[in-house]
């Protein structure tokens, strides 16, 4: 209970992230000209240690030099446990053009993380007299950041977005998987000779989105690594999007019409929205507070859920 008003995440489709190593400039242009609603730019985990440099070079490069279109475009540097990160952040605020939208902190760990990143890149902006004041999205992918998730999502208000990295997640949490997302094989209940699957990431997707609505922060579900199967990442998608989450990493460009679809509202699922709020102002404007809509109760709690449904077709459709 609070009498505070639940924030408002920025307003910006973020329905597909798609991610390519800084190290593969060929494929730029391609992620560019892709469906996706932001592009990830990685000088992290998809980069050799011997190709950082280079690849640092190939991002500030193609910030400026390619046509992102209306797309959100995000370089993800190195964590704060390598020797990379703070090079990331200085060539990057120094050199590449303000086209950069914001930079992908992976691996955050507590609060004081985002914060020795705001304070370096604060200070370069102002060094440059940079106009445009760069984001952060983070990456909770560890045991520390999942148990300091709600100070995280507080951190900073440049903070935009978080997503859950499985594959980091899932190592430093120790868990018996190289699979990266969802169903695993040994996470089952067991009843009467036959086998129940369930779902090890809930728990911390479930804090995550708490932590984001709390902060008004847009809640992303990461990576699905097995991009040969697409029922499963269907699946892992829907999860998400029924736990509150607005979108999901691609890691291969197949990936982006699967996210983009499960996180568009469906025309059925708005027309039903909408006429949740028309059955809703009839019953104010007869004095009532609930009433009924296709044999079940709708009430003014109905009416905020419908418009999470409507706001987020009316924000894909004005792209
Ligand atoms: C756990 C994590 O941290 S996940 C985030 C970090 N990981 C990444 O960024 C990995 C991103 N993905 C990739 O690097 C690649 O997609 C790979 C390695 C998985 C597969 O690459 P490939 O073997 O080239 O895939 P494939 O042959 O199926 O590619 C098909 C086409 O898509 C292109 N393509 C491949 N990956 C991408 C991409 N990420 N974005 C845009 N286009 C791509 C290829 O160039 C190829 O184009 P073409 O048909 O014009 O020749
Ligand atoms: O960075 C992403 C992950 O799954 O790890
Ligand atoms: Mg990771």
């Amino acid at each position: 209970m609070s009498f505070r008003i639940q924030p408002t995440p920025v307003a910006r489709p973020n329905r597909c992230q798609l991610f390519g190593p800084g190290s593969r400039p060929q494929i730029f242009e391609k992620m560019a000209a892709s469906a996706a609603d932001v592009i990830n730019l990685d000088l992290e985990d998809s980069v050799a240690p011997d190709d950082k440099a280079q690849a640092r070079k190939n991002v500030i490069e193609a910030i400026g030099g390619i046509d992102w279109g209306n797309k959100t475009l995000s370089v993800r540097i190195n964590g704060l446990d390598s020797g990379f990160w703070y090079r990331d952040v200085v060539d990057l605020l120094e050199q590449a053009s303000e086209r950069l939208d914001q930079i992908m902190i992976p691996k955050v760990g507590c609060a004081a993380d985002i914060y020795a990143v705001d304070a370096l890149v604060s200070s370069i902006e102002q060094a440059m007299g940079r106009k445009k004041r760069l984001g952060f999205e983070v990456i909770i992918e560890s045991a520390a950041g999942i148990s300091h998730v709600e100070e995280i999502a507080a951190a900073s208000p440049r903070l935009q977005a978080m997503s859950l990295g499985a594959a980091d997640f899932a190592a430093s949490m120790g868990m018996q998987t190289t699979g990266i997302g969802g169903t695993q094989e040994n996470y089952y209940m067991h009843r009467e000779g036959a086998k129940y699957w369930s779902d090890p990431w809930h728990w911390a997707q479930a804090a995550i989105v708490a932590a984001c609505r709390t902060h008004g922060v847009l809640p992303v579900d990461g990576p699905f690594g097995d991009f040969s199967d697409d029922e499963g990442f269907y699946a892992q998608a829907r999860r998400s999007a029924t736990l509150g989450m607005v979108g999901k990493w691609a890691i291969h460009p197949k990936q982006v019409a699967l996210a983009n679809e499960v996180f568009t509202p469906s025309e059925e699922a708005v027309t039903e929205a909408r006429e949740i709020l028309a059955a809703m102002e009839k019953a104010k404007s007869e004095g009532a507070g609930a009433t009924v809509y296709k044999g079940r109760l709708v009430d003014i709690a109905s009416i905020k859920q419908a418009e999470v449904i409507v706001k987020q077709a009316e924000m894909i459709a004005a792209q």
